[in-house]
This record gives structure tokens, C-alpha cells and sequence, in this order.
């Protein structure tokens, strides 16, 4: 008879299919729980695991809620991990067992290992059912009723997490452009206090940038005879209020974080890192050499930079899915979400100071990937789209960036070479992030790095 598959063994498949999964394409070495809270005793029953992931000399850790029960319901079995009862599952998916962790928050409980903290003066409601975000994450999101969403990071980094840091930050500044912040999880781990999650008020009747961007650009492919300015569905007014509310948080992050200045021996570092990534991407991505020439010229430029850089804290992962238009907050169209950096970057380096422009060229790049990720579903012979792609992504990005240098942050049109090492540093880092996760899409970053080096 063959033995149960250890609880382990089955994460070690499972994980690797979970579109949070950092580590793919890299084969996993073996699977240890490090920290195991009974949240729930019973059936069902509900684990708090962290788990320690190794591959080859690296090791990561992922948090997770492991539901456990003699029978699995049908409505969960595509939760499932192995096949063997009693059943484990991934309890995202559970209602019944997520209310716990609104309950722990209201109580400020402490379980084991974890304490669940709440802001000062937030009153949580607990009788809310929850639903995991069908969103494209690298976390997971539990939307509690309309009220509230509550981020579990799925890959931990011991430390405080620069999404709460910044937010709490921006809480106390007064922002109003980002959600209200209720409460957060967190544990000792590696002798660091480490955030585990984050709830935050959920934004209904809001829609997300890259949805309405999007739906402007299949507007204005869809009446090909006018001008993108004139097309139904013209983004660019949004575009600008964007900016505008960008240079808002960038000016209360700098409140609340401070300024400091980059010296220029640093900026020559953060250059040759640059180079290190274009490096490494046109070892994984041949198709990426044609441009290397021109891109690595931009961050020559940098490096020649004679002045100190005025550095403080952003957003480090600016795109159109991280804002959201909302409708029902007053002086606040646009509501800027998910202040984590970029997921695959280390936990320390996400929470360095970085230029203001930096988060703007992320914004850049969206308009670029907005503007061309459709082009390869229509016959683009002789149809004109790529031509009209340029002139969407051209349109929306002068207006985002007058927004932005109108409401008081530094004019990208003032900066260009700046700007330019700091988008095309962003494109190498798309076209690594693409090859490792949405191959399909790597023609976006290419096509845009194709038209930006011409
Ligand atoms: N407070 C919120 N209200 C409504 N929707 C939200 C909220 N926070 C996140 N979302 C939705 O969930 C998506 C993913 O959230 P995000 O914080 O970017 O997660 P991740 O770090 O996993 O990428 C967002 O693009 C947005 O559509
Ligand atoms: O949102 P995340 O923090 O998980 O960010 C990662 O995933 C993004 C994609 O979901 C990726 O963004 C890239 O694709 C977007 C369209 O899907 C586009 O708007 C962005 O400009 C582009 O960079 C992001 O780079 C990655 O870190």
C-alpha cells in the first residue's frame, strides 16, 4: 500500500501552480512549516502556516491558511491540496473560516505567534463574509462584503512591510488618496516584527486604472477614422487628474518620510545596477539585445550625473492596475493602492528612497502597455494600430505628466534623460518580469522598448 503523502510533499506541488508563487521555473527543493496557529480547532479547521521554500541555496518563505476537514465540499475541491483526507485545502476560499480573522482584529487578539492590531479608533465590523480577489495578484486579496479588503502577503520578508509602513505613514499625513486603513496582522519572525496583512477600507463603485484605460484604447481601435483625442472614451482628462493625484502622495509621502539627497558616487551605483538587470534580461531574453545598446546609453547619461538626487520614499511599483477611480470620495478621484514595491525586489532595497520620476516612468510604461497589449489580437498588417497605439499612449502620458508637474511634483519634460534611464530601467525589469510569468506579454514590453530606442 503506498504511504499518505506528507502534508509537505503536497504544498511542494501545489505551491508552484499559485499565481503568487515567486520562486517558478525553478524547481523546488523541499517545503518545511516554521510556524503552524491553530486559528479554528474542529471541522472544519483552520492553520495559520508559514511555510520556509527551498530551491537550490535560496530560501523564501510564504504565508498561508490551511483549511482542514473530513469531507470536502464540492464548492471547495478546486481549493484542494493533495487528494488524501482528512482534506486540506487552501481556506482563502472559506468564509466560514476567514471571519476569524476579522473577529482577532476586532479583539486585537493575539494567537501564538500572531498579533492581530487594529488603527486607533477603527471599530471593525465582524459578521461579514468573505471572497478571494479573482484580481491578478502577488498576494491575495479577501473582499469582506463592500466593506473591507484584507491583503494577506503571500511571500514574507522578515520587517515591516513598506505597503503598511506607507500607508500608515500617509494615514497620519492626511492623504485622501488612499484607502482608509483599519487594521494589520503581524509576527516575530527572524527577530524582526514582520506584517503579515493588511485591511483596508474596500472601494466600491470603483474601477481600476487598466480597465478604463483599456476600454479607451478598444474605444478608439474601434472608431479608427478619428483622432485619439476625439474618440469616444478619451482617457486623457483622467490621465492628467492621475498625475495630479500622484504628485499629491508624493508630496505627503515626503512629509511624512522625508527628503534626502542621493550622493552622486550612489547614483553612479544605481546606474551600474541598471546595467547588471539589462544584463541579466538579454541572457533570458535574446530578443531584448537590438535595443541594449540604446537603453544602456540612457543609464550612461545617469551615471554622468553631476548633482546629489533628491531621494524619498514612492510607491515603487506604479502602474494602471494600483490606482483606482473612484466615485464616492469627495476631493479624491483616483486612489492609489498597493505601496509594496516591486514583488520581486528584496524587502530592503523596496524600502530605499528613491527620485519622484521613478514612479512616474512606472506610470509611463502602464500607458505603453495599455496602448499595445491588444495589438497582437487584431490583423495588424495593414490596419493602422500600431500607429494608433502611439498616438493613445502619447496623448495619455503628456497628459499624466502635465498633471503631475502642474500639481507640484518635478516636470518630466524639465527631466527627460532622467525619465528615459528610469523607464527603460522599468521595461528591463518587465521584460525579466514577463519572461517569468506571462510569456505571452513579452511582445509588450519588446514592441514598446522598439519604438522608445528608435
Ligand atoms: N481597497 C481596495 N478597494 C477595492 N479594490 C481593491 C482594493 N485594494 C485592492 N483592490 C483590487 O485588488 C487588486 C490587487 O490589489 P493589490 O493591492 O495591487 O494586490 P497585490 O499586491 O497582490 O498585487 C487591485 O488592482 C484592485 O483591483
Ligand atoms: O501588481 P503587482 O505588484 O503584482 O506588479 C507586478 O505585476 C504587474 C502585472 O500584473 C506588472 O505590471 C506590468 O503589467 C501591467 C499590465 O498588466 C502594466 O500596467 C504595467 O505597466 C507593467 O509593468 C508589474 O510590473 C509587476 O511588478
Amino acid at each position: 500500500m503506498r504511504a499518505p503523502e506528507r502534508l509537505e510533499e503536497s504544498l511542494a506541488r501545489w505551491l508552484p501552480q499559485q499565481r503568487w508563487y515567486a520562486g517558478k521555473g525553478r524547481e523546488i527543493g523541499d517545503v518545511t512549516i516554521v510556524s503552524d496557529t491553530e486559528l479554528v480547532i474542529g471541522d472544519p479547521g483552520l492553520r495559520h502556516l508559514i511555510l520556509a521554500v527551498r530551491q537550490g541555496d535560496v530560501v523564501d518563505h510564504y504565508q498561508m491558511l490551511l483549511g482542514t476537514r473530513s469531507e470536502l465540499p464540492r464548492r471547495l475541491e478546486y481549493a484542494g491540496i493533495g487528494d488524501e483526507g482528512p482534506f486540506s485545502y487552501d481556506a482563502v476560499h472559506d468564509p466560514e473560516l476567514t471571519r476569524v480573522l476579522l473577529r482577532r482584529l476586532a479583539e486585537e487578539a493575539r494567537s501564538g505567534p500572531l498579533a492581530f492590531r487594529h488603527s486607533p479608533g477603527s471599530e471593525i465590523e465582524t459578521d461579514l463574509d468573505s471572497l478571494a480577489s479573482p484580481a491578478e495578484q502577488s498576494n491575495t486579496s479577501l473582499i469582506y462584503g463592500e466593506t473591507y479588503v484584507c491583503k494577506l502577503f503571500r511571500r514574507i520578508s522578515p520587517g515591516l512591510n513598506p505597503d503598511l509602513e506607507l500607508n500608515r505613514g500617509l494615514a497620519e499625513a492626511g492623504c485622501s488618496h488612499v484607502p482608509q486603513l483599519h487594521g494589520w496582522i503581524e509576527m516575530e519572525l527572524a527577530g524582526e516584527t514582520t506584517t503579515l496583512a493588511m485591511l483596508s477600507e474596500f472601494l466600491r463603485a470603483a474601477t481600476d486604472g487598466w480597465q478604463l484605460a483599456t476600454t479607451s484604447v478598444r474605444d478608439l481601435y474601434g472608431s479608427a477614422e478619428l483622432p485619439a483625442d476625439q474618440a469616444g472614451g478619451d482617457f486623457s482628462a483622467e490621465a492628467e487628474r492621475l498625475g495630479a493625484a500622484t504628485a499629491s502622495v508624493h508630496n505627503d509621502l515626503a512629509a511624512a518620510f522625508g527628503v534626502a539627497e542621493l550622493p552622486v558616487g550612489e547614483v553612479r551605483e544605481m546606474a551600474e545596477r541598471m546595467h547588471d538587470q539589462l544584463a541579466e534580461a538579454c541572457a533570458v531574453v535574446p530578443a531584448l539585445k537590438p535595443y541594449g545598446e540604446r537603453i544602456g546609453a540612457a543609464f550612461d547619461d545617469l551615471a554622468k550625473r553631476a548633482e546629489p538626487m533628491p531621494v524619498q520614499r514612492l510607491h515603487g511599483d506604479y502602474h494602471l492596475g494600483q490606482v483606482m477611480r473612484t466615485s464616492s470620495r469627495p476631493g479624491a478621484d483616483w486612489v492609489l493602492l498597493d505601496f509594496e514595491g516591486e514583488p520581486a525586489r528584496p524587502l530592503a532595497e523596496r524600502r530605499n528612497r528613491g527620485h519622484p520620476l521613478r514612479d512616474v516612468a512606472g506610470m509611463l510604461r502602464s500607458f505603453e502597455y495599455a496602448a499595445r497589449f491588444l495589438l497582437p489580437g487584431y490583423d495588424d498588417e495593414d490596419s493602422g494600430l500600431e500607429a494608433r497605439a502611439h498616438e493613445w499612449a502619447d496623448l495619455n502620458r503628456s497628459a499624466f505628466s502635465r498633471g503631475y508637474a502642474a500639481a507640484g511634483g518635478p516636470d518630466p519634460a524639465a527631466h527627460r534623460a532622467l525619465t528615459r534611464a528610469f523607464e527603460f530601467d522599468k521595461a528591463v525589469y518587465e521584460v525579466l518580469y514577463e519572461a517569468h510569468n506571462r510569456p505571452d506579454w513579452l511582445h509588450v514590453p519588446l514592441g514598446s522598448l522598439a519604438r522608445l530606442t528608435a
